[in-house]
């Protein structure tokens, strides 16, 4: 529910050993790099020259537009037109018109998914394109573009989800692919969907669940050599031991998503990472061991026009001195501690059980993109006979009601010594308590200040306050969040269990305005949609083009138009309505198509009205107005010059003894 924020803290800062080079001081080379991949055959040598040329290049802008509803197919006509146009006719030469082009990727669902041939920095650095960059910018912070990588956007598209599905995104931060879940979820245009997405990292330690998902993505840790054209510092890094040392927790992380998954349910692996030891490796380990209950899936009808390699069914495992070995056999003894049987490829005679050629390899040059590696399964049957209720992270709370196959955490301590899949080093337990989160204090049926604000928006008797939360226990109640009554009931039924960071979407707001006399809540943004249709007519005003630009280009609460400057129509609907938090609905005829509509938080003071938003919001719905935004697009190369010759000036004209500053 809501938009963009898929409910992360921002990653840890990883603290860099040694100096970071400036990206154009790196050198792209790394012999062992070209010859661990050539061995592999990861590329076909006829255009091996091509994929390493790539490879060294920067990777192109992307971005998705959000959602599905008339609100994105507004948005496509807008980018259509406007950036189109943006990318094109600012560029001078005939030479850069050819560079900048814009194309939707004829893989993703309703030309979504844009590509263009410019690369970020293009876009930030070249005056020609700042409104490109104001525009990505602003609907970025809006929400209704997302600047993901076009390789990310596959896993997610990939795992076939429907609005009922209980979705787990086993290694979720920083969100990006949580967020594309989240809407693929939202899809059939329902106000709340049935089902629910669940974004777990490993800083969420100590989760117990006793659902099993229908959808599952394992966007698991990897080597990230895929990105070496958005990571450039990866050159210089790069050795065979980083894929050795990641295939244990990978292995483990998708085989908790299988145990997790429903019978008939989809799992999705990938990796930014080129490895076979990553990739196809952890896929017939995972394959191998359970035996049968699990299938790798061919969705190539999925994704139409998407250039791939199919996956490899054969690979030799490398050591960190770059000898090669085909079986663990072979492997030196020094060796045997990092490399694992597990890591080798299939028999031969087996290579048809597995059918690995059905993972998808996607290679930088086939469409200009970053590397990586999708694997699609489905469950056909329990992993074994006892399969009944599972811990993502594995910790028990209650000895006595443990399931055969729910071990506690000093067993999978123990578990991990003895694992004899991870090397020496990391057969340790590993304990991550991260931070103290707020309580989810959920409205009982007695919440004492519901009867005001369902009796200021008139809300209807079907809606259930107890969806509606706060984050804490005492004191005054800030914010109130919305969730679905799954989410709800899998939150106060795991909350001792599971470490929850943030649910829910804000739908209403304390207003301490003397005008909210009857009602301490105005309405937020970001949840009307979902509470929309709960609120009754009384605090809803319908609005026509003019009158709506005139109050987004006018937001400010200094410049709020009064009542008697809008339509009579706007006059007539507001002269009623008691000041006050509302909605504002707007409604344009599309020839042939559903009707455009759109639903603004706005505000009633005693004598104007007001759009009630964050200006990326308000900048977003005048671009989709095609109202003027010239005065929120900055042009920051003319402005740093503006500036500059203001300074001048000030110099120039200023006949005071320079001070001590301007002498250093
Ligand atoms: C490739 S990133 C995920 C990117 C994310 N899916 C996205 O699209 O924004 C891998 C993530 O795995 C997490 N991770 C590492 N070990 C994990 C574990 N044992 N369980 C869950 N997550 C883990 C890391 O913290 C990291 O955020």
């Amino acid at each position: 529910m809501g938009r963009r924020k898929a409910g992360f803290r921002k990653p840890r800062k990883v603290v860099q050993v040694g100096e970071r080079k400036p990206y154009n001081d790196i050198v792209k080379e790394n012999e062992k790099f070209i010859s661990y991949y050539k061995t592999q055959g990861v590329c076909p040598p006829g255009q091996w020259d091509e994929f390493i040329t790539t490879l060294k290049t920067d990777l192109p802008a992307t971005f998705r537009i959000t959602g599905s509803k008339c609100e994105a197919r507004k948005m496509l006509d807008l980018v259509q037109n406007m950036c189109i146009k943006e990318c094109i006719s600012q560029s001078d030469t005939m030479e850069e018109q050819q560079q900048s082009n814009i194309f939707p990727l004829p893989w993703y669902p309703n030309k979504l998914a844009w590509q263009m041939d410019l690369t970020r920095k293009d876009i930030r650095r070249n005056e020609a394109y700042y409104k490109l960059h104001n525009f990505l910018i602003s609907e970025t912070e809006h929400g209704t573009i997302s600047r993901q990588e076009t390789v990310s956007m596959i896993p997610p598209l990939v795992l076939d989800i429907k609005s009922h599905h209980k979705v787990l995104d086993m290694c979720a931060a920083p969100g990006s692919k949580t967020a594309q879940l989240l809407e693929l979820l939202h899809a059939d245009d329902e106000a709340i969907p049935s089902g629910y997405v669940i974004a777990n990292d490993v800083d969420n330690k100590r989760c117990y669940m006793l659902v099993q998902f229908d959808r599952i993505l394992c966007d698991v840790p990897c080597a990230g050599d895929g990105t070496l054209r958005k990571n450039p510092d990866i050159w210089m890094k790069w050795t065979p031991a980083n894929g050795i040392n990641l295939h244990g927790i990978q292995s483990r992380i998708v085989r908790r998503g299988a145990e997790l998954l429903a019978v008939g349910g989809r799992l999705v692996y990938s990796t930014c990472s080129l490895n076979p030891v990553e990739n196809e490796a952890v896929i017939h380990r995972l394959l191998s061991e359970t035996e049968g209950a699990l299938q790798l899936v061919d969705v190539a009808h999925m994704l139409p026009g998407l250039k791939y390699s199919p996956g490899l069914e054969t690979w030799q495992v490398g050591s960190r001195n770059l000898e090669f070995y085909k079986t663990f056999d072979e492997v030196d003894e020094k060796w045997r501690t990092t490399i694992r049987p597990q890591m080798f490829p299939p028999n031969p005679e087996d290579k048809q059980k597995y059918n690995l050629h059905k993972c998808i390899r996607i290679l930088p040059h086939q469409q200009n993109t970053g590397a990586f590696f999708v694997a699609v399964l489905e469950k056909l049957k329990p992993l074994h006979s006892k399969e009944k209720s599972f811990k993502i992270n594995s910790e028990s709370t209650e000895n006595d009601d443990k399931e055969e196959n729910e071990i506690s955490e000093e067993e999978i301590g123990k578990k991990r010594e003895n694992d004899d899949s991870l090397p020496q080093n990391q057969r340790k337990r590993r304990r991550k308590d991260g931070y103290k989160e707020d309580p989810f204090v959920f409205f009982t049926d007695k919440e004492e200040i519901w009867p005001s604000i369902k009796n200021f928006y008139k809300i209807s008797d079907e809606f259930d306050p107890t969806c509606l939360l706060v984050r804490c226990h005492t004191g005054k109640k800030k914010n109130i969040y919305m969730t679905s009554s799954a989410i709800r009931d899998l939150v106060v039924n795991n909350q001792g269990a599971i470490k929850f960071i943030n649910t829910g979407v804000k739908t209403f707001v304390r207003s301490d305005n003397r005008n909210m006399k009857e009602c301490a809540f105005r309405i937020a943004h970001d949840g009307l949609e979902s509470i929309f249709n709960d609120i009754g007519s009384e605090r809803k005003v319908t609005i026509g083009r003019d009158d709506l630009i005139t109050l987004l280009m006018n937001d400010k609460p200094e410049q709020s138009p009064a009542i008697t400057s809008l339509s009579q129509e706007i006059q007539d609907q507001v002269n009623n309505l008691a000041p006050g938090s509302c909605v504002l609905i707007y409604k344009e005829d599309i020839p042939n198509g559903d009707p455009f509509i759109l639903h603004i938080s706005g505000w009633r003071g005693t004598s104007s009205l007001r759009s009630y938003m964050s200006q990326h919001s308000t900048v977003h719905f005048l671009r989709l107005l095609g109202g003027d935004v010239s005065k929120y697009d900055i042009n920051k190369f003319k402005k740093i010059e503006d500036d500059q010759e203001d300074k001048d000036e000030e110099t120039i004209g200023s006949d005071s003894e320079p001070t001590n500053k301007d002498e250093l």
